[in-house]
């Protein structure tokens, strides 16, 4: 079966190099011709050459592949859905964004299988950076799909030398997992962007996982799932690495320093959608929440803190 990457933007275009042979569509008409020409992405991963058995579209027409990798910010994802419903519909769609969506409160999977009621979905996801990936490092991720079936026939097309992947078919641990880890990078960054250390970036990180399963299961995921790849595994690379944008915009909120604000960001709109969802299903999550309230601008970090330090003591 032909794989396609739609989205060119760090991810789609790493794995377009993990893949090899493989059709990548951007959206910008542009940037696509200066994919294709240079062969290299500057504006999202420098540094990296495009093996030359990938194809470089901005012509959705053009593309002829059964499977079809979704790589767009998550917020990007349902307006994208409607927009080219009749082109994607009747293909196995895998989408490789982490986040909740803010309006539906649901991940990927489920924003695919709302607006496309009947097709084949699937989510990628796990600890890798673009950059790992397209330089070929060893990385191994989770694809997870309702579908047992469907799970196995995406493990085994897009698993390579180098990239491993898993199969689960607990859909909601591993989109719980996924995104819920932003949102606890982000607190992480702000942690050590304020100086207050590694041990509170532990604690802030045990704590997070505990938050990350009590929603987990009261959506009916399994804890297992929240304890690999997607969840416990993402989670160590997001929270302890300058290599993530979400840690990196803790951090800069953390000591009061510029950030770019074009940067992809998932875990800002995932704090606000997931302080939702909790709120809504009766889940304790305080970090979250205190993230959510920070970028908001109703608490400071102090307050923050402070907030999280003076809560009951309690039973781990
Ligand atoms: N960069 C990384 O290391 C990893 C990223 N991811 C996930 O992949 C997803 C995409 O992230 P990146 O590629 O890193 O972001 P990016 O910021 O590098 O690129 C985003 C891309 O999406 C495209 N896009 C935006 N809105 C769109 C729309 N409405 N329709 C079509 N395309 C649209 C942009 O043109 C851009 O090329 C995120 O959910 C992220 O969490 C997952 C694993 C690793
Ligand atoms: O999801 C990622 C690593 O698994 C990438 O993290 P950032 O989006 O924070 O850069």
């Amino acid at each position: 079966m032909n794989v396609a990457i739609l989205g060119a933007g760090a991810f789609g275009t790493a794995l377009a190099c993990a893949l090899g042979h493989a059709q990548l569509w951007a959206r910008d008409a542009e940037h696509a011709a200066e994919i294709a020409r240079t062969r290299r992405n500057t504006r999202r991963l420098p540094g990296v050459d495009l093996p030359e058995t990938v194809t470089v579209t901005h012509d959705l027409t053009t593309i002829d592949a059964e499977i079809l990798l979704l790589a767009m910010p998550m917020q990007q994802m349902r307006g994208f859905l409607r927009e080219h419903a009749d082109f994607l519909a009747p293909r196995i769609l895998v989408a490789c964004s982490k986040g909740v969506d803010m309006e539906l409160l649901i991940g990927p999977v489920g924003v695919i299988e709302q607006a496309l009621p009947g097709t084949q979905a699937a989510l990628l996801t796990g600890p890798s950076f673009a950059a790992d990936i397209a330089r070929g490092l060893p990385t191994a991720l989770t694809i997870a799909a309702r579908d047992a079936e469907l799970a196995e026939t995406l493990q085994t097309r897009l698993s390579t030398e180098n990239l491993r992947l898993y199969r689960n078919t607990d859909v909601t641990g591993a989109e719980l997992g996924g995104a819920l880890k932003n949102v606890i990078a982000i607190a992480a960054g702000m942690v050590i962007g304020a100086g207050l250390g590694e041990s509170a970036r532990a604690a802030l990180m045990a704590r997070g996982y505990a938050e990350m399963q009590r929603l987990a299961l009261a959506l009916g995921a399994e804890t297992e799932t929240l304890a690999g790849l997607s969840g416990f595994g993402d989670l160590v690379l997001t929270c302890g690495s300058e290599k993530s944008r979400n840690f990196r915009y803790g951090m800069a909120l953390g000591a009061d320093a510029d950030f770019n604000a074009g940067t992809t960001v998932e875990g800002a709109a995932t704090a606000r959608a997931v302080a939702r969802l909790a709120r809504e299903r009766g889940v304790d999550m305080p970090i979250t929440r205190m993230v959510a309230a920070v970028l908001d601008g109703m608490l400071t970090l102090t307050e923050a803190k402070g907030a999280l330090l003076a809560r009951p003591l309690t039973l781990e």
